[in-house]
């Protein structure tokens, strides 16, 4: 044991439908991710693979359908979000705090200690090559270098479920490979990995595809 591994939980998404300005983005997705299993939703632009990922994060409420982390509706308590790591294409980053800094703050909210919460930043950091970027401000990082530091925030929170759009997109063949390696490592620890990807490398490497195509999955 490591003293990281958990017991793995399942994120799953029932009968899932959203729909904006009278178009039906989600027509009644079923999907669920397990606990330490590797998942790429594959599917062309427009297809709904980004509004999935908010669906079942928790940021947007489908008009029907639930989501459920470990058998328990995320509608119905917000506070599970916590346990879900998360990484959109905007990142979301805090512009004006250093790149530590915004790997720390999911850990501070959570009470982790501050000297763990800042050693378990680094490690997340070193993990996707940005530990000698640690101390810069966000506004000073590239575009893929803040994407990495986006991954590193999600993975350094140990989340029970990881939920990420294209997260090596901007990313150079060498980073994207050893980003791939840290998001995926996380399933050894029995994180349940979700990954939106166009990259067929990225699907290749996962355990499983699923393909969402006008917002029906197949
Ligand atoms: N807030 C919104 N209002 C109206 N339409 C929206 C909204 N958000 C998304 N859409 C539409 O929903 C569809 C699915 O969008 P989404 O971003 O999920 O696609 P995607 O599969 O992630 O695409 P990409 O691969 O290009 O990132 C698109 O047609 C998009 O225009």
């Amino acid at each position: 044991m490591t003293g990281d591994e958990r017991a793995p939980v399942a994120l799953v998404g029932q009968d899932l439908r959203v729909s904006r300005g009278g178009v039906e983005i989600l027509r009644g997705v079923d999907l669920t991710v397990h606990g330490g299993e590797r998942l790429a939703l594959t599917g062309p632009s427009g297809s709904g693979k980004t509004v999935l990922l908010s669906v079942l994060s928790g940021l947007v409420l489908p008009q029907s359908g639930t989501v459920l982390l470990d058998g328990r509706p995320l509608a119905q308590e917000p506070s599970l979000r916590r346990r879900l790591g998360v990484v959109f294409q905007g990142y979301g980053l805090v512009a004006l705090l250093t790149a530590a800094e915004n790997v720390e703050l999911p850990l501070l909210a959570a009470r982790v200690p501050a000297a763990q919460a800042r050693v378990r930043a680094y490690e997340a950091l070193e993990s996707v090559g940005l530990a000698d970027r640690a101390e810069h401000l966000v506004e000073e990082l590239s575009g893929g270098q803040q994407q990495r530091a986006a991954v590193a925030r999600a993975l350094a929170v140990r989340p029970d479920v990881l939920l990420a759009d294209e997260p090596t997109a901007e990313q150079d063949v060498g980073h994207r490979a050893s980003t791939l390696d840290a998001i995926l490592a996380a399933a050894n620890a029995g994180t349940a990995v979700l990954l939106a990807t166009h990259d067929p490398v990225v699907a290749a490497r996962c355990d499983r595809v699923v393909h969402l195509d006008a917002g029906v999955l197949r």
